[in-house]
C-alpha cells in the first residue's frame, strides 16, 4: 500500500496533514497520543472515509477505483468500539468472515474460546470479544490487516497469544495501539505520529526517551530485557 499526501478535515478540524505512508511487508505499528488522528488514517488507508485528499493506491491500483469486493479480499480492519454484534453468535461472526473456508476452530481452541461457539457475542466478557473481533479478522486471510487497539482489554496471557499469532502470520498488519511495550516486539517499521503528521518513521530503534516525550509530552525510561528487547517504563 501507497499512501501519498493524505490530509483530511472533520468539519473544521484537520485532523491529517498531508501524510504519506507505505504499508510493506510485516507488521508496522503507528504510534501517537489520544485524539491525534490514529484512528482517522486506519479508516482512510482502509477506504472506509473517502472524501479525502491525496491518493492510495494498493499494488498499483487506486482504492477509489476498486469494488467493495475487491476491497474485501485485499484488507480487512478492526476496531471494537464500533462493533455491532450483539445477539448474533460467535460462530455466525465467524462464517461471515470466513470467505475461504478455513478451519477457524483452531484459532478459538487456541484461545480456550471453544465453548462459547454458539453464544450470542454480547454474552462474553470484555477481553473475550476483542479476541473473537481480531480472530475474525484474521480469518479473513486478505493480505492487509488493519488493527485499531487489538491489545485493549488483553490480559497478559491473551496479550501473548495474539502477539504470538500476528508474528506467526503471513498477513501483513498496520497496528495502531498505545501498548508500546507489545508493539515494540511486534513492529518491523514503526511511525511516531504526532499533530496529524509523522514525525519520524523506522525501525524499534525510533523508540528513544528523546523521541517518546516529544510524541506524548511525558518521561519515559527504556531499559532492555534479556533477550535485548526494549522495555519502556513510563516514568511518573
Ligand atoms: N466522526 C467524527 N466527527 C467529528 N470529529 C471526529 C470524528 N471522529 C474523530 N473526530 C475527531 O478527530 C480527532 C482525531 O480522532 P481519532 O479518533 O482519529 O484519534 P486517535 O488518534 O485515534 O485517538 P485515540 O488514541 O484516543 O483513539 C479528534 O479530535 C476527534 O474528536
Amino acid at each position: 500500500m501507497k499512501a501519498d499526501n493524505i490530509s483530511y478535515s472533520y468539519e473544521k478540524e484537520q485532523v491529517i496533514k498531508d501524510v504519506s505512508i507505505r504499508f510493506d511487508v510485516g507488521v508496522t505499528t503507528l504510534i501517537g497520543p489520544n485524539g491525534s488522528g490514529k484512528s482517522t488514517l486506519l479508516k482512510i488507508l482502509s477506504g472506509q472515509i473517502k472524501n479525502y485528499s491525496g491518493s492510495i493506491e494498493y499494488d498499483g491500483d487506486n482504492i477509489k477505483n476498486l469494488s467493495v469486493s475487491q476491497i474485501s479480499r485485499l484488507l480487512s480492519y478492526f476496531n471494537q468500539k464500533e462493533q455491532i454484534y450483539g445477539l448474533i453468535s460467535v460462530e455466525s461472526i465467524f462464517e461471515m468472515s470466513n470467505l475461504k473456508n478455513i478451519d477457524y476452530t483452531k484459532y478459538l481452541d487456541y484461545f480456550g474460546l471453544t465453548d462459547k461457539l454458539k453464544l450470542p457475542f454480547n454474552q462474553l466478557s470484555g477481553g473475550q470479544q476483542q479476541v473473537i473481533l481480531v480472530l475474525a479478522v484474521m480469518v479473513e486471510q486478505t493480505p492487509y490487516v488493519y488493527l485499531d487497539e487489538p491489545f485493549n482489554n488483553l490480559d497478559p496471557l491473551y496479550k501473548a497469544k495474539l502477539v504470538k499469532l500476528i508474528k506467526r502470520s503471513e498477513q501483513n498488519f498496520f497496528i495502531v495501539d498505545h501498548d508500546l511495550d507489545t508493539l515494540s516486539i511486534l513492529a518491523d517499521r514503526i511511525l511516531l505520529y504526532k499533530n496529524g503528521k509523522i514525525v519520524k518513521s523506522g525501525s524499534v530503534e525510533l523508540l528513544t526517551e528523546n523521541n517518546l516525550k516529544n510524541i506524548f509530552g511525558t518521561e519515559f525510561k527504556i531499559h532492555q530485557d534479556v533477550n535485548g528487547n526494549r522495555r519502556l517504563i513510563q516514568d511518573f
